[in-house]
């Protein structure tokens, strides 16, 4: 696969085949192309190549995320308007849903024990836009944990977390995989989180970037890579 935004070509030669399911850390320096890989998934820039789920080519499918393929936690989503914390959360049902039809009591139930299992049922009632930036990254993980995608893709979802909600997330996504059988990549730059992890590893600041298996030497070597700084592209 090649990707990039006009001339300036970002992702070359890139070629991978995730095991299903696994956990899949991207990783990279700033700049590297890991949101621009994310955005090749989710069609929203050009690229030559195949992106193949299930067998499928992305390129053909019509609406991934409408079919539980593909769900997409963006780096930052900002809501304006307020709106109680279970509101937003219970959306992430949509794909059962026709347009307009309600929610019912079981759905809104549903969200709340995710929000349970998240330990945010505290927030369940608050008006969402008065949360910390922590807290709505966690809320937008409970929503997109109803949507119950094969694939997720998360963009730095521990970003603004604290250290308990950093290892508590991990935890849960190695528990996606075990226990849900579901794919996640996730981009992010703690590497120290990802040592207890089962899955693999692809830095795209690697001038060939390919999966490797997380262990304690791997993330090191990694870790070591990236703070060495960019190499220069020829
Ligand atoms: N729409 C766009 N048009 C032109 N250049 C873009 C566009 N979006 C991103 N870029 C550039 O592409 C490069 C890669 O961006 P990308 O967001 O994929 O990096 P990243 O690896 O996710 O970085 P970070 O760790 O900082 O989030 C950056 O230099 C960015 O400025």
């Amino acid at each position: 696969m090649v990707a990039g935004y006009g001339s300036k070509v970002l992702i070359r030669n890139l070629s991978f085949s995730i095991p299903s399911p696994a956990f899949i850390a991207v990783i990279g320096h700033n700049g590297a192309g890991k949101s621009t890989l994310f955005k090749a998934f989710l069609q929203k820039v050009d690229y030559q190549g195949q992106l193949l789920v299930q067998g499928k080519d992305l390129k053909q499918l019509s609406n991934p995320a409408e079919q539980g393929l593909l769900s997409y936690l963006p780096q930052k989503s900002t809501v304006t308007f307020p709106i109680k914390v279970r509101d937003l959360v219970v959306m992430g049902l949509f794909r059962k849903k026709r347009f307009f039809e309600n929610y019912s009591t079981t759905d809104y139930k549903q969200a709340d024990q995710t929000l349970e299992e998240l330990q945010l049922a505290h927030l369940t009632h608050q008006d969402f836009t008065t949360l910390s930036g922590g807290e709505q990254q966690l809320v937008w993980l409970a929503q997109l944990m109803l949507q119950d995608a094969n694939i997720n893709l998360l963009d730095e979802p521990t970003q603004q977390l604290d250290v308990y909600y950093k290892n508590k997330v991990f935890g849960l996504l190695q528990s996606w995989v075990t226990q849900y059988g579901k794919t996640v990549l996730c981009i992010t730059h703690d590497l120290n989180n990802l040592t207890p992890m089962q899955g693999y590893l692809l830095n795209l600041s690697k001038s060939n970037p390919t999966l490797e298996p997380i262990t304690p030497e791997t993330v090191q070597q990694n870790q070591a890579f990236l703070e060495a700084g960019r190499q220069p592209v020829v």
